[in-house]
């Protein structure tokens, strides 16, 4: 069995079984994911209005690997019909996408009017995975915010946002909600003010450095984003319980990232500097949605620069979802670093843990083509394990899993989709899960990222993150790579392990 395979070895990978569906509980729900910005393209057509993204990608090409965009990316807002039935093929039996907020509401605010057009794209999509039995979990803000509320106030920087989010949320919910009943409020909070206000690598690339962004403040504004875009979560989450609920039967969450925090040593410094870095990746935003509050290791560090919540915001945040979204990819150590008093006030520093993706040299685990993607499968049990024990488990979804590999121009198609890598993560990662499963994390479901290559943020098409190749230079064709089948034969229930699994 596993287990007795396990006690024999240090690293229980070496002995990862090939799993199919029938190793998951029954009724557990698998998936691919996708979103907007990285998928649709018609970035100027049916009457979308632009978001921060297509002003990040036109006005600053050089944060950009390839100085690519998502004018076409590939091209889903005309392809739709066929990436549906590619899911289907593959038996799939959910879809995780995102709206693309100013497709609906251009200006992304209602005094800019709803796009009808818009509207009817994303019902299209809906009826067609509706019509071939595979459920959308729909993802209301996957990042693309629309320019005309970055313009009109800076976007989630100012409290304002929370109206213009709850409004374009109930309009998701009144359009699609009769057949929509898996949604997501916001995709990674985290990512979107850390990458966004702290580093200023991805939109609006803002940062205290102003000769790399414009303008910005990564000690102060990191946290108004996440705070405000907890406000607008909660917001979304109160109109569909108050408005929607009763008559749609829907489940609401939120989907989070952290990779799981390793102390760098022994020490007690580093075991505490762990548990700094988990509170302000994970905790920023699960202490706010269990308890109303910020971890306290959060208050105490970053004092008055941290925003407060009122005693109504707290009561409103405190359960507001019915599931947390789960993104994993990679883990990294935690090593304990004093504050640099002389420096300025940065997220980036303030939890004073240092992530160090190797230890004395070794690397956590084998580096991806994205250079923060250290394969780590044992994370992603150890992070279902602590979620379990310090939210008392929640229900959670793995709303995104995923490896990737260089987008190496120079080889075949048919090398191109070899992707043996793919396939052994998959292998491991899923392992790992079903042994948190067993140990009694509450998880109903997994989404693999991605279903297609697609526009990789500030790697733009460099990387490849797809299960399905998609051929740029020839019309954005698809072709499943090897993992492609290797998902189908775990959907259809077969065991196949790729040959070098077995050879351990
Ligand atoms: O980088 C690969 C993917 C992105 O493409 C997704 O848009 C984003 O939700 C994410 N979070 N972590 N990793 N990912």
């Amino acid at each position: 069995s596993c287990e007795a395979a396990l006690s024999k070895h240090k690293d229980p990978t070496l002995t990862a079984k090939a799993l199919n569906r029938s190793s998951f509980p029954p009724g557990f729900i698998f998936g691919s994911a996708g979103a907007a910005y990285q998928f649709e393209g018609g970035a100027k057509e049916g009457g979308r209005g632009p978001s921060i993204w297509d002003t990040f990608t036109h006005k600053y090409p050089d944060k950009i690997t390839d100085r690519s965009n998502g004018d076409v990316a590939i091209d889903s807002y005309h392809r739709y019909k066929e990436d549906v039935s590619i899911v289907k093929d593959m038996g799939w039996d959910a879809y995780r996408f995102s709206i693309s907020w100013s497709r609906i509401l251009p200006t992304g605010m209602l005094s800019g009017g709803v796009n009808q057009e818009g509207i009817k794209y994303y019902n299209n999509l809906i009826n067609e995975l509706v019509a071939n039995g595979i459920k959308p979990f729909v993802t209301i803000f996957h990042w693309d915010l629309p320019q005309g509320i970055e313009d009109a106030y800076g976007g989630f920087l100012s409290p304002k946002s929370v109206d213009d989010f709850r409004n374009y949320a109930e309009i998701c919910f009144r359009e699609f909600g009769d057949r929509v009943k898996h949604w997501i409020t916001l995709n990674e909070p985290h990512t979107f003010s850390n990458a966004g206000y702290t580093s200023g690598v991805f939109a609006p690339g803002r940062c205290s450095n102003h000769t790399q962004c414009n303008g910005g403040n990564s000690g102060t504004e990191p946290y108004l984003a996440s705070h405000h875009q907890l406000l607008a979560h909660a917001a979304a989450v109160k109109v569909y319980r108050e408005k929607f609920l009763a008559t749609q039967k829907g489940v609401i969450g939120i989907a989070l990232n952290t990779g799981f925090s390793v102390p760098f040593s022994d020490s007690q410094a580093d075991k505490d500097a762990a548990s700094r870095a988990m509170d302000f990746s994970y905790g920023w935003f699960l202490d706010p949605l269990t308890r109303g509050q910020y971890p306290q290791s959060m208050q105490s560090l970053v004092g008055n620069r941290l925003p407060k919540f009122t005693r109504e915001q707290s009561k409103m945040l405190t359960g507001s979802f019915d599931f947390i979204g789960l993104n994993y990819y990679s883990s990294s150590y935690a090593k304990a670093v004093p504050l640099n008093k002389a420096g300025t006030p940065s997220y980036a520093t303030d939890s004073q843990a240092d992530s160090l993706n190797n230890r004395n040299g070794v690397p956590i685990g084998p580096v991806a083509a994205s250079d923060w993607l250290y394969v780590y499968p044992k994370g992603f049990r150890d992070l279902l394990l602590y979620t379990k024990r310090k939210y008392k488990n929640p229900l959670i979804y793995i709303t995104e899993n995923g490896v990737d590999e260089r987008n190496d121009p120079k080889l075949s198609l048919e090398q191109a989709l070899i992707d043996k890598d793919r396939i052994k993560y998959y292998d491991e990662h899923l392992y790992y899960l079903q042994l948190a499963i067993k140990d009694g994390v509450n998880v109903k479901g997994f989404f693999a990222w991605s279903l297609f290559d697609n526009f990789e943020w500030a790697n733009g098409y460099t990387v490849r993150f797809g299960i399905y190749f998609v051929d740029y230079k020839n019309g954005n064709k698809r072709y499943p790579k090897q993992s492609a089948h290797w998902f189908k034969n775990f959907l259809k229930g077969k065991s196949h392990s790729s040959p070098e699994l077995k050879s351990k």
